[in-house]
C-alpha cells in the first residue's frame, strides 16, 4: 500500500485508486477533448476574469508541483461568465508538466499533448464559505486550464521561475506578490467546458473545467527549470527526487458531453 501519493510507479496515477477510490469515478479529469464531438453552446457567456495583482501572496513547493497562492478572503479576484452561475474566487494557480517537451499537459486535444498545462483554481464563494467546503461539492470549483506550447520565452513565467532558488525542496515557500494571473492568458478566450475532478488525490468530483483552446508559450529552458525543483525535502539523491513529471493520464469520458464556446 502506498504511503504518500506521487507520480512514480509505486505511488503514481495507476495505483491512486488504492487509497482514493474516486480515481475510478464517473467524472474524472483530465480527458482527451475530441473537438468534432464538442457541442457548440451559444448560451455560454464570455468568460469574465477580474484579478487584482495585490491578491498574490506566496509561492510554495508542495512536493507535487509549485503553487502560487492568493488571498481569497474576499471577492477581489474572481472569475465569472462562461458556464458559471455567480462568481468564483481565485485561490491558487499551478502547473503540470512531463519529463520531456513532447508531453506533459493533462488534457489532450484530439489526442495531442502539449508540453505543460496551467491550472487557475477558483471556488464558488456565493454558495460556500471556504475552498475546502466548496471542494466537496459538485459545483464547488472552477478551474481554468491553459495549454503551454514550447516557443518564445514567456516574460511572466520568468517572474515565477525567478523564485525557484528559494523553493527548491518540498515545503519551501517564498513571498510572491504583485502578480495578476491574467498575464498568463492567451489572446483568445474561446474554451471547452465539461464537469470533472481534481487531477490529483483526493480526485474530488467538484470541478467545472474551462479549458482554453489557444495555448500560451514557454521556452524549452524555462520548462527545464520546472523539472529542477525537488519532490522531496532533502537534496540527498539530487537525481532521484527532481520534479521530472507530474501529469495524470486522460480518464474515461463516460456519460459526459464537452461543450464549446465557439463554432
Ligand atoms: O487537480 B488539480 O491539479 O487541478 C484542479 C485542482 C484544484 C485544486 C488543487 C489541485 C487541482
Ligand atoms: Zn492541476
Amino acid at each position: 500500500m502506498m504511503h504518500q501519493w506521487g507520480y512514480e510507479d509505486h505511488n503514481g496515477p495507476e495505483v491512486w485508486h488504492d487509497l482514493f477510490p474516486l480515481a475510478n469515478g464517473d467524472r474524472q479529469s483530465p480527458i482527451n477533448i475530441i473537438t468534432r464531438d464538442a457541442i457548440y453552446d451559444p448560451s455560454l457567456q464570455p468568460l469574465q476574469v477580474n484579478y487584482d495583482h495585490d491578491s498574490a501572496k506566496v509561492v510554495i513547493n508542495t512536493g507535487h508541483t509549485f503553487t502560487m497562492e492568493f488571498d481569497d478572503g474576499d471577492d477581489t479576484s474572481v472569475l465569472r461568465g462562461g458556464p458559471f452561475i455567480g462568481s468564483y474566487r481565485l485561490r491558487q494557480f499551478h502547473f503540470h508538466w512531463g519529463s520531456s517537451d513532447g508531453h506533459g499537459s493533462e488534457h489532450k486535444v484530439d489526442g495531442m499533448d502539449y508540453a505543460a498545462e496551467l491550472h487557475i483554481v477558483h471556488w464558488n464563494s456565493e454558495k460556500f464559505s471556504s475552498f475546502v467546503e466548496a471542494a466537496c461539492a459538485p459545483d464547488g470549483l472552477a478551474v481554468l486550464g491553459v495549454f503551454l506550447k514550447i516557443g518564445e520565452p514567456n516574460r511572466y513565467i520568468e517572474r515565477i521561475t525567478d523564485t525557484f532558488g528559494a523553493i527548491r525542496s518540498k515545503g519551501k515557500q517564498s513571498p510572491f506578490t504583485n502578480f495578476d494571473p491574467s498575464c498568463l492568458l492567451p489572446a483568445s478566450m474561446d474554451f471547452w467546458t465539461y464537469p470533472g475532478s481534481l487531477t490529483v488525490p483526493p480526485l474530488l468530483e467538484s470541478v467545472t473545467w474551462v479549458v482554453l483552446k489557444e495555448p500560451i508559450s514557454i521556452s524549452h529552458e524555462q520548462l527545464a527549470r520546472f523539472r529542477s525543483l525537488l519532490f522531496t525535502k532533502d537534496t540527498a539523491e539530487i537525481e532521484a527526487c527532481c520534479m521530472k513529471s507530474n501529469h495524470r493520464p486522460v480518464q474515461p469520458l463516460k456519460n459526459r458531453k464537452v461543450r464549446a464556446s465557439f463554432l
